[in-house]
Order: C-alpha cells, then structure tokens, then sequence
C-alpha cells in the first residue's frame, strides 16, 4: 500500500517553484541538457569489459619522487605516475594516475594508510564480544569466524588490513561496478595503494545534511538508476550486500555510465544465504528504518540496499535528502516514522516508485525483481532492462556481432586471421565456396598436415596462394603467435590474454575450447 502524499512540494534551496524537470540541467555533469535520453546498449546486453585482467598484488612496490615533476605532485609507484589529488577518504588521498609507459591509460590511486587502518581495526576489535571476526576492513566474510586468523599473519602482509575489500574487488566483473586494477604495498612507508578504474567525472552529486545540489532531469535519472539496478543486482547474486549505497559511493565515466565502489563496509555471503546481518553500517541518512531501530537484530541486507538506493533516487530527482535531521536521535526518529515529500505533479509512476522503494516495512518493500520491471524504470514496459539472467550470469560470451565487429584490434586480428584461414584451406584444397569440407579439412591449423606454423612461412603461403589476406604483417605477428598448428588445439593457454579472451570470464581456462568452437562455427558459415 502506497503511504500518503503530501501536498506541498519539498524544501529546497533554489528554484522553488519548478518541478525538478523544469530545473536547468547542471552542465557540470556534463550531459545534453535538452536532447532526448535514448537508453544505451548496456542496459540491453551485457558488456564485457575488455581489458579485465586478475587484479594484481605487488608487495614490493616503491616509492619515488621525481624532483624534476612539474605536476605539483612529483610522485611515482611503480609505473604508476601521481598526478593531482581527486578527492580525500578516512584513510588517505585519491590521486589521479597516469601509467608510466603509456601515459594515455588513467587510473584512479587510492592511498590507504596503514595505521589509521590498524587504529580502526583495533577499535573495531575492542566493540566485538569475543569470538567474533578481526580483521580491517569492516567486511562479515561468508560470516565465517575467522579466529583463527594470527597477527604474524597481517604483519607479513598489510594487504591482509584490507583484505575482504580486495576479495571482493576481485570477485567482481561488471560495467556498473568499478574495477580493481592493482593493490601496491611499499613495505618502507605507512601506506599501501589501491588503483581503480577511473571515472572521469567524479561523484555523481554531492549531497548531504548539510548540502544540496542540482537536481538531474528525470529522464538522465532513470538512466542512472537503471545502471544502479543492474549494478546492485549484479553484487546481490554475487552473495555482496554493498551496505552504503548513496550519491558519494556512485562515480560516473567520461561517457556517463554510472559505477559503485566502495566497499568498505560491504558483507559478502555465501551464495544464495538469506543475506540477513544486525551490523548497523552505512551512512546515517541512508539507513533504512529497520536499522535506526534500537536492538534492531537481524535484517535482510538486500532489502536495505533497495532503501538506499531510493534515498539516492530521491536525492537524483530533487537534490536534496528526504530524511534530514542534524541530530541524530531526530534523523532516525524521521527515518522510521515520517512520510515522504513529492511534488504534486509528480509522475504517478515515479511516485508509486519511490513510495515502494522507501516503504518502511522491509517485508513489504519493493524487491529487485519487481524494481526492474516497474512501469518507470521501462517505460511502462517499453523500455525493458537486459534480463536478470544476462545480467548476473558470470560469463559472457560474446555474439557473432561482437566478434565481427572487431571489439578489439587484436580479436579483429585474430579474426581476419581465421578468414585468411579458411580462404586459404579453399584454395589450397582446390574446393568451392559451397562444398562443405572434412572435419579434418576443417580444423585447418589443427591438422597435422597444416601448411606452415610459423608467421613468416604462413605469410608466404598466403602469399603464394594469392590470397588477400586483409591482414597487415603486422596483424598477422601479433596473432599468429596464438594459433599453433600441432594438432594440440588453437590456443597456447600463455598467450590466450593477447587476444582478450581472459576478458570473457576473467580467465584464461576455457579460452581454447571457446576459440575452437568460434573457429568451427566460423568456418563451417
Ligand atoms: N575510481 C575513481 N575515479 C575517480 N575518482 C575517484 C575514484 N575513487 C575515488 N574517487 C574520488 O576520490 C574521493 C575519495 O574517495 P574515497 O573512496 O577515498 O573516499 P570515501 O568514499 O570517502 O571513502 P572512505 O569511505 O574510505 O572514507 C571520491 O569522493 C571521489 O571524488
């Protein structure tokens, strides 16, 4: 059942009188103030990042100053080159980072300090009754007691401090979610690196108790809360419940697509576990009523995250909070018992939206499968979302489309290579295009009788054949090397990565059976 609606329109601080999609859109977001929002492929096909490689772990990174820098910063972790500070956490400078080789590749450097997160861990530890976790990081991994976890343990590692956060971070493949690259520690300094995907516009809006902002139009809203559904929904059946979901926590691309971080003080459960947990965590005027109470218990953890991200839906739409008291007591007394303030001409749906979204009582709260199928998020059905199967299954392969389409120089490599093949196996065995050859015919590299395994060789056998291979010497020594020809399979598992395969389900295993079935497919069209 809906709650009430309250006549008068919410108190903001400028621009009283328009509803918010009046307002002028803010051009420090940097979208088309006027032009009609199209919803992007991602929101119908899963993207599969491309450059996802496993996160790293270096122990032994160091820290440089560069004297002659005239950045303002001077600063370089391994390759990694400091430029300006981007924003400041409880643990230390976010600083934008350029790699030291390929200075086009930007990352985000977050510097986490070492003892301000041994001092946190510390008072965390003493609020505990004994027998429950230790560790930094604020996470309930797989609520598993980990007492047996020993301090020898996080002093040969400072990595350990963080570790759920990085378990996580790398568990994680998604376009909504922002991706760990690196974790660096200098064993000679207080502060260990974390390097993230940067997201070139920052935060998505800077709001608080004491702060309002711009509101966005309604369209560029929904956009972006279609990206936090498919995002949140993603984590959930990954077993995370995120836990602090609010505008501060979601930063947005250079093309506007809308990334979570921060997990800080997310749990991760076991797969398909109720997700229920009593920590009280998140930031206080996104917590939802259930856990303003005192002796709250347990709650259902993806029920809470769906509060928050109606709080930052409301946020989006209007700039400001729906819930804001400076004391404490009075903000969760709010929480729990006061209505919320929508405009009267408002969009039904996008009401009806937020009053499910922002219902008080858990049980009855809106859930992930109703939020992506509700009439403003699709349009009135429209405007569908990509499938929640699509959209949390792990891996992706990629549609013939994708492949043609040449995603990556070194996929359209390799697949002009696998034309250049083909074309070459026709000639070679004096066949028509029509007539279909032996399978032993068919897996041209993988037969034994395969006319060369070497780049150079095949080039001139091409060549000889007089084969237009489309393909620029070039093209051919970078993928050539990935295909062998000794009747072992395709693939040399090493040099899988080279042609982004890794980047389909984070591996490398399973690289070959895919690429002999793309080749087979291939080569039978
Ligand atoms: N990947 C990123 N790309 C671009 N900017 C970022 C990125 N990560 C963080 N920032 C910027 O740095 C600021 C601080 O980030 P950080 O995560 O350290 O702070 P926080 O969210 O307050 O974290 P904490 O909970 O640790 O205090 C963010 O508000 C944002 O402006």
């Amino acid at each position: 059942m809906l709650s009430p609606i309250r006549d008068e329109a919410p108190d903001r601080t400028s621009d009283e009188n328009q509803s918010p999609a009046q307002r002028p859109y803010p051009q420090q977001h940097g979208s088309s103030p006027s032009g009609t929002f199209i919803s992007p492929a991602r929101h119908h096909r899963r993207i599969p990042s491309i450059n996802r490689t496993p996160v790293k772990e270096t122990l032994n990174a160091s820290l440089e100053y560069d004297d002659e820098d005239d950045s303002g910063q001077g600063m370089r972790i391994n390759q990694y080159i400091l430029k300006q500070e981007i924003g400041r956490g409880s643990f230390g400078a976010v600083h934008l980072a350029v790699d030291q080789q390929n200075p086009d590749n930007q990352y985000a450097v977050k510097e986490i300090s070492k003892s301000r997160l041994r001092k946190k861990d510390q008072a965390n530890l003493l609020r505990q009754p004994p027998g429950a976790r230790r560790g930094g990081g604020g996470f309930h991994l797989n609520r598993r007691s980990v007492s047996d976890i020993t301090r020898a343990q996080e002093l040969s590692n400072p990595l350990y401090l963080i570790r759920e956060e990085i378990a996580i971070l790398k568990k994680l493949d998604h376009q909504n979610v922002v991706s760990l690259i690196e974790v660096l520690d200098d064993p000679e300094g207080d502060s260990f690196y974390m390097v993230l995907e940067w997201c070139a516009k920052g935060v998505i809006m800077k709001v608080d108790l004491d702060r309002s902002a711009d509101p966005y139009p309604e369209e560029q809203c929904r956009l972006w809360f279609r990206d936090m559904i498919l995002g949140i929904e993603y984590l959930h059946s990954q077993g995370i419940v995120h836990r602090d979901i609010k505008p501060d926590n979601l930063l947005l691309t250079s093309d506007d697509v809308l990334k979570i971080v921060d997990f800080g003080v997310s749990e991760m459960f076991e797969k398909d576990a109720p997700m229920r947990t009593a920590k009280f965590a998140g930031s206080p005027a996104f917590l939802p009523p259930e856990l303003c109470k005192v002796g709250h218990g347990d709650v259902d953890g993806r029920a809470a995250d769906i509060w928050s991200m109606g709080v930052t839906l409301y946020c989006l739409l209007f700039g400001r909070l729906p819930f804001s008291h400076h004391v404490l007591v009075d903000l969760y007394n709010a929480i729990q018992e006061d209505l919320i303030q929508l405009p009267t001409d408002i969009d039904p749906d996008l009401s009806d939206l937020l009053h499910q979204l922002l219902q008080k009582d858990p049980e009855r709260r809106i859930t992930m499968k109703d939020l992506r199928n509700h009439a403003w998020v699709t349009r009135s059905g429209s405007d569908p979302l990509l499938s929640e199967e699509d959209n949390t299954t792990e891996f992706i392969p990629p549609t013939k489309d994708e492949l043609d389409t040449a995603i990556t120089k070194s996929i359209g490599n390799f697949m002009a290579v696998v034309r250049a093949v083909r074309k070459l196996k026709r000639l070679t065995l004096g066949r028509s295009r029509n007539t279909k050859p032996t399978k032993e015919e068919n897996h041209p590299v993988r037969s034994q009788n395969a006319p060369v395994d070497q780049p150079g060789n095949y080039q001139q056998q091409l060549n000889a054949a007089g084969v237009n291979t489309e393909i620029s010497l070039d093209g051919l020594a970078h993928a050539l090397p990935t295909i062998h020809c000794d009747g072992e399979g395709l693939l040399q598992e090493s040099q899988a990565p080279s042609i982004g395969l890794n980047t389909m389900d984070g591996e490398t295993e399973g690289a070959e059976e895919w690429a002999n079935e793309k080749l087979e497919s291939h080569l039978e069209n």
